[in-house]
């Protein structure tokens, strides 16, 4: 009888044709980190890296069916959502946690693809505030999400930093709110964890347009370092040192914002910046 000693770990979101974000994104990221890697499909996309062309959502029964397929198989040690696609598969993914141990849950709240397409409708946010936050072990909204989240405009380091408690007061353990989008020299990403302990996470900002999927393959990062049992500080920094990596070491695919590299390695350059 197996015992399933192999670290494991699942993405529950969409799939991008393209290979750089989505499932796509996370299963290179968890091969990479040395876990088993699975995926539980929740919606499909048409898109590559010039922008997403189309997306179709996969009936909620099947969701269902493959949390069901993987529970009563696998033993899970930690699982990220990302792409959620409308209201009725977040209910459907909520509910599907509650019934299983997935282990610590890492909750991309993904919205709108770089591209400006919609990964979430507006009227799902509500149940991602209410049910699925306070079921998360982490959160990693990007600044636009944030604000989505929290409903006011952040522009400075004191609005950020009050966001973050504001989202962990919504009942999620530890929060990253990532800072990819603020158009400085160094690129900061803002945690706060459950032990109150707080700090920024700073990296050289990297001059490039190869940035689809980047939070897609930290917040994998994550949730495979916690399924090998790290604790979340460390999960988090090695998160943010393989995301360092994979936008440093640049391949070249596709026309637009190409992916990242998702076989780099960890690039150890980052400061901690104690609040
Ligand atoms: N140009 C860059 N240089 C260095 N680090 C970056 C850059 N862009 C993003 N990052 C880092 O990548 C991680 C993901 O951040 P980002 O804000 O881009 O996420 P995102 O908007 O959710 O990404 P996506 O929607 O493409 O998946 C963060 O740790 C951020 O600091
Ligand atoms: C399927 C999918 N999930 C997430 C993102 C965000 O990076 C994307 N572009 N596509």
């Amino acid at each position: 009888m197996s015992i399933n000693s192999t670290p494991q770990v699942v993405s529950i979101a969409g799939s991008d044709s393209g290979g750089g974000a989505g499932l796509q994104a996370d299963l290179k990221t968890f091969q990479n980190r040395t876990v088993f890697g699975m995926t539980i499909v929740v919606a499909l996309t048409a898109q590559n890296t010039l922008g997403v062309q189309g997306s179709y959502p996969i009936p909620t029964a099947f969701v269902e069916e493959q949390f069901k397929s993987l529970a009563a198989d696998f033993k899970i040690g930690a699982a990220k959502t990302g792409m959620l696609f409308d209201k009725e598969h977040v209910k459907c993914v909520v509910d599907n946690l509650k019934a299983v141990d997935f282990g610590p849950l890492v909750v991309d709240p993904v919205m709108i693809a770089k591209g400006g397409h919609t990964l979430l409708d507006t009227d799902a946010i509500d149940l991602i505030k209410t049910d699925l936050l306070p079921i998360a072990y982490v959160v990693t909204p990007n600044i636009p999400e944030a604000e989505v989240l929290v409903g006011y405009p952040l522009t400075n380091d004191l609005e950020i930093m009050q966001a973050a408690q504001d989202i962990q007061s919504l009942g999620v353990k530890n929060v990253i709110i990532k800072g990819g989008h603020l158009l400085e020299s160094q690129s900061r990403d803002y945690i706060l964890l459950e032990s109150g302990e707080r700090y920024w996470l700073v990296s050289e900002r990297l001059e490039t347009v190869k940035t689809h999927g980047t939070g897609d393959t930290f917040s994998a990062c994550i949730a495979a370092e916690l399924a090998k049992g790290q604790p979340i500080k460390e999960a988090i920094l090695t998160g943010k040192q393989f995301i360092q990596g994979a936008i440093s070491n640049a391949i070249d695919v596709g026309h637009g914002h190409g992916p990242t590299n998702h076989w780099a390695q960890l690039e150890e350059t980052i400061s901690v910046i104690e609040e």
